[in-house]
C-alpha cells in the first residue's frame, strides 16, 4: 500500500452501466425509478444531481451492486454485477467499493483508528496491520494525532473524515457517497467534499457523489443531472485557470461547462 501516491490504472474505464431500468411495484402501482440509460465511470469525481425522486439513490445502489436493476447491466472492469449472486455481490462490494453516508455511521465505542480499520479487520487482515494502514488514511484526510478519539469526541466534519478514511482503507476502485455533507453546515460540507475528492484521487479511486447541492457538485470534475429516472444533462468542470504571471487580471473561477 502507498497512501498518498497515485496508483497506476491500466484501464481508465472502471464501471459501465448500460440500459439501466429499475421498476418498483407492478402494474398500476409501478414506479420507474430508472427509465433506461447508460453511464460510464472512469478515474475522477462524478456528482449525480437532480430533484427529489429523480432516481439518484437508486442509480447509486445499482452501480454499487446494492440493488439488482430490473434490466440492464453494470460492469466493473469486465465483470457484470447483475449476473452475480447476492453473496458474490456482497463480497465484491467489500473489496472493490467504499461507501460514505450522510452521517459517518461510526461505532461509538471505538477510537477513530479502529473505526477506519474495521473493513480490513472484518475481512481478515490482522489487527496490527489494519490499524497501521488505517492510521495512514487518517493522516491522508488530515486527522493525524486524533487516532485515539472516539466519535463522541470528534466534530461532525472530523467524523466524516474518519468515514472517508474507512471508505478508502480497503483500496477500493470506486467510492460511493450518498449526500455525504447532508448533516454538515455549508462551509464544513464544502471542506469535506474537497477532502473526499482529493483523498480518493490520491488513493487512485473513482468517486461518485449523490448531492442536491450545486456548491458541493462544483467540487467534482463531472456532473450528471437526473430527472424522472434519466440522465438529462452532463457538465464538465473546466480545469483551473492558471494564476497570471504578472499584473492583476480578470479572475475566472472554476465553473461548469455544459457538454451534453
Ligand atoms: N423501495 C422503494 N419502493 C418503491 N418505490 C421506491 C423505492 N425506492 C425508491 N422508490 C421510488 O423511486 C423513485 C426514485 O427514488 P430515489 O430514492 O432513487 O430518488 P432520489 O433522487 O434519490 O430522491 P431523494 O433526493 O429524495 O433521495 C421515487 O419515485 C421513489 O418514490
Amino acid at each position: 500500500m502507498c497512501v498518498g501516491a497515485v496508483r497506476p490504472k491500466l484501464d481508465l474505464m472502471i464501471l459501465s452501466a448500460r440500459n439501466l431500468v429499475m421498476t418498483y411495484g407492478i402494474a398500476d402501482t409501478a414506479s420507474h425509478a430508472l427509465a433506461g440509460g447508460d453511464l460510464d465511470i472512469d478515474a475522477g469525481s462524478l456528482a449525480v444531481m437532480g430533484p427529489s425522486g429523480s432516481g439518484k439513490s437508486t442509480l447509486l445502489h445499482c452501480l454499487a451492486g446494492i440493488q439488482r436493476p430490473t434490466a440492464g447491466s453494470v460492469v466493473l472492469r469486465g465483470t457484470d454485477l447483475t449476473s452475480m449472486s447476492d453473496r458474490e455481490r456482497t463480497a465484491l462490494r467489500r473489496t472493490d467499493f467504499g461507501f460514505v453516508f450522510q452521517s459517518g455511521q461510526l461505532v461509538a465505542e471505538l477510537p477513530a483508528v479502529e473505526n477506519a480499520a474495521l473493513p480490513l479487520m472484518l475481512d481478515g487482515t490482522g489487527r496490527k496491520a489494519a490499524i497501521r494502514r488505517a492510521a495512514g488514511y487518517l493522516a491522508l484526510v488530515g486527522l493525524a494525532g486524533l487516532e485515539g478519539r472516539r466519535p463522541g469526541e470528534l466534530s461532525g466534519g472530523q467524523a466524516q473524515r474518519v468515514a472517508i478514511a474507512r471508505a478508502l482503507v480497503t483500496e477500493p476502485s470506486v467510492v460511493f457517497a450518498d449526500e455525504p455533507t447532508g448533516a454538515l453546515d455549508q462551509s464544513t460540507g464544502e471542506e469535506i467534499l474537497h477532502v473526499l475528492v482529493r483523498a480518493t484521487s490520491q488513493a487512485g479511486a473513482a468517486l461518485v457523489v449523490v448531492t442536491h447541492d450545486p456548491a458541493i457538485a462544483r467540487h467534482c470534475a463531472r456532473t450528471v443531472v437526473m430527472r424522472d429516472g434519466r440522465i438529462v444533462a452532463e457538465y464538465h468542470a473546466r480545469p483551473p485557470v492558471p494564476e497570471p504571471v504578472e499584473g492583476p487580471g480578470p479572475f475566472e473561477g472554476p465553473f461548469l461547462q455544459r457538454t451534453a
